[in-house]
């Protein structure tokens, strides 16, 4: 199973989706990272030029890889599993709208977190519930703490 050989990682916000304030953009994304930190060695920096082990941009229809996104709903975003290049990548499908926390849309920290757990190696769950289980449900991301098969997931791969 592919996995990143260090702990130290770079992710970088290519881009941003009018849905939400830039800010909260990177405060979703920080948080989607910080859930993968808080159960294992990893440590995500930030930075704003260049290229970063995780790419991050949103983006619609044709934009550049072999998976085309398909407009409002059914896939909401997709990302790659750890390797050289494209690896890592996380990229959200803009015909969606984007939430901060309303059930509204789709709340984009939950959706940036199940990406994340691809961009780290992880491939979906069967356990309803899981982060890494296919399909999205609304969780108030104030009250959301990692389930446990998600962190079982995780540390088999960092520990
Ligand atoms: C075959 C894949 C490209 C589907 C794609 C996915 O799993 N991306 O990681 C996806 O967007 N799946 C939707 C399925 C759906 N429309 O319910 C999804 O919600 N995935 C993101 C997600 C977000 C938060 C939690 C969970 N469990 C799943
Ligand atoms: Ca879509
Ligand atoms: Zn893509
Ligand atoms: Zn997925």
């Amino acid at each position: 199973r592919p996995k990143w050989q260090t702990n130290k990682l770079t992710y970088r916000i290519v881009n941003y989706t009018p849905d939400m304030s830039k800010a909260e953009v990177d405060q979703s994304m920080e948080k989607a990272l910080q859930v993968w930190a808080n159960v294992t060695p990893l440590r995500f920096t930030r930075i704003n030029s260049g290229t970063a082990d995780i790419m991050i941009s949103f983006a619609t229809r044709d934009h550049g890889d072999a998976q085309p996104f398909d407009g409002p709903l059914g896939t909401l975003a997709h990302a790659f599993a750890p390797s050289p290049g494209i690896g890592g990548d996380a990229h959200f499908d803009d015909d969606e709208l984007f939430t901060l926390r309303s059930s509204r849309g789709h709340v984009l920290f939950l959706v940036a977190a199940h990406e994340f757990g691809h961009s780290l190696g992880l491939s979906h769950s069967d356990v309803s519930g899981a982060l890494m289980f296919p399909t999205y449900s609304f969780i108030d991301p104030d009250s959301f703490s990692l389930p446990s098969d998600d962190i079982r997931g995780i540390q088999s791969l960092y520990g």
